[in-house]
């Protein structure tokens, strides 16, 4: 499969090795460190977040889901809890300031260094407010590609009580994927950031694609 990504166009992981920072060691405490962050982008469904769990697990990432963020928001009756509700049923996009702000305070909040952004930036306008707010742009984006049909079926059969797990909501939010987020995608294929995952097949073949992405953290 990385055959496959070089033949598309993407970075081979060995022009990739010699670009980015190996791991530092020696007696820096990771809120010292740069954060190195991780995009982690893909439809509604497409695998993202039990794919997170995975590299969280093997490299030691922290995982920040942007739903999971919006969706506590909520549940902390904060005061702009009943707008994120109503525009997550309607499988709209919560206002950038909202989530980038939530986003920003979580990175900050945290003693680790790297980090996976789970569905985020789901706009160009979500993602030039996270540049202007936090300053730099993610190291890498990982793009989970997967047929909408798949997708359905995986967002129906997720069994996590959402209310926007339902067919109607998932039309809308596979309309909403495809207008604004598939030009985030496009934006970081430009930049030579993006990895193309193909996401369908197990968890596990899916992950073998995702491990030489973050070899260098082992
Ligand atoms: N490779 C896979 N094949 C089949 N089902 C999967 C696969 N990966 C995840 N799922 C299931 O599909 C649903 C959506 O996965 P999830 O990780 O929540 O996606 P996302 O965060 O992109 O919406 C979940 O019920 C999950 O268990
Ligand atoms: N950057 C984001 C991320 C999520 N949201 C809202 C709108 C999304 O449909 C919901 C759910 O996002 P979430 O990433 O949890 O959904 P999936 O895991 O892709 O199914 O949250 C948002 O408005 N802006
Ligand atoms: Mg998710």
């Amino acid at each position: 499969s990385l055959l496959d990504q070089a033949a598309n166009g993407f970075k081979n992981w060995k022009a990739f090795s010699t670009e980015i920072l190996k791991p530092a060691g020696g007696g820096i405490s990771p809120k010292e460190r740069t954060p190195y962050i991780t995009f982690v982008l893909g439809g509604p469904g497409s695998g993202k977040g039990t794919q997170c769990a995975r590299i969280v697990e093997t490299f030691g990432f922290t995982h920040l889901s942007a739903g999971d963020l919006l969706r506590k928001e909520i549940s902390s009756n904060s005061e702009n809890g009943s707008t994120i509700l109503n525009t997550i049923k309607e499988g709209k996009i919560v206002p950038s300031e909202v989530t980038v702000k939530l986003i920003k305070r979580a990175i900050e909040s945290c003693e680790n260094y790297k980090f996976l952004i789970d569905g985020f930036p789901r706009s160009e306008e979500n993602r030039k407010t996270y540049e202007r707010v936090i300053g730099t742009g993610p190291d890498v984006v990982l793009f989970f590609d997967c047929p909408e049909e798949e997708m359905v079926k995986r967002v129906l059969s997720r069994n996590e009580g959402r209310v926007d797990d339902n067919i109607d909501t998932v039309k809308e939010r596979l309309k909403v994927f495809t207008t604004l987020n598939l030009p985030v995608i496009n934006y970081y294929t430009g930049k030579g950031k993006l990895y193309k995952i193909n996401a369908v097949g197990t968890e596990e073949e899916i992950f073998e694609q995702v491990l030489p992405v973050f070899a260098s953290w082992r």
